[in-house]
């Protein structure tokens, strides 16, 4: 980036303050509100309450302010989910890949949120989950198990680990070209 593309976008910066709002889901334990917590501050917990309902958080990265919509994943929320996910600038899906039994739930769960007409276009982040534990899936492994994640348009997946922090400033990164992208 040249000289004058800097001060263009130090001067943006300065009256145009970024806003985005973005909802988590996945299922119950895949690790919502630890990658809030990651993303908010770098902390990490292995003592967590499971989200009743939802939480709403917001957080300041740079000249962006986030607005985070951490849903429940149990049963009894997933209903809530499409209603917290319309009109929001991104999705974020967090899928506990060490957890292979859950996968198939979590797949369908997936993919019904994506057949809803009200959520075309939104962008998708999938998130593959605790790759610290020994018994993760590698991204390839998790891909096969998502089919139809790359025909949605600008569907991706990372591999993360909020425990060790890993690629949780890819997340960020990706959320901050998105929001520009909102707007
Ligand atoms: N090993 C490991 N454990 C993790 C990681 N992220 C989260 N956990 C653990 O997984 C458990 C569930 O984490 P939460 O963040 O509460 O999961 P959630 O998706 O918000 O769950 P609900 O609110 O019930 O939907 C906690 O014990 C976390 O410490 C990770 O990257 N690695
Ligand atoms: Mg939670």
């Amino acid at each position: 980036m040249g000289l004058w593309d800097s001060l263009l976008n130090w001067l943006r910066s300065l009256f145009f303050k970024q806003e985005m709002e973005l909802s988590l889901i996945g299922l119950q334990n895949a690790g919502k509100t630890s990658l809030v917590n990651a993303i908010a501050t770098g902390g990490y917990s292995e003592d967590m309450i499971p989200t009743v309902g939802f939480n709403m958080r917001k957080v300041t990265k740079g000249n962006v302010t986030i607005k985070l919509w951490d849903l429940g994943g149990q049963r009894r929320f997933r209903t809530m989910w499409e209603r917290y996910c319309r009109g929001v600038s991104a999705i974020l899906y967090v899928v506990d890949a060490a957890d292979r039994d859950s996968i198939p739930v979590s797949r369908s769960e997936l993919h019904d949120l994506l057949t809803r007409p009200s959520l075309n276009g939104i962008p998708l982040l999938v998130l593959g989950n605790k790759i610290d534990k020994s018994e993760a899936l590698s991204m390839q492994a998790l891909v096969d198990q998502l089919p139809g994640l790359h025909q949605r348009q600008g569907g991706l997946l990372h591999m993360i680990s909020c425990k060790d922090s890993v690629n949780i400033d890819v997340v960020i990164d990706w959320l901050i070209k998105h929001s520009k992208t909102a707007q």
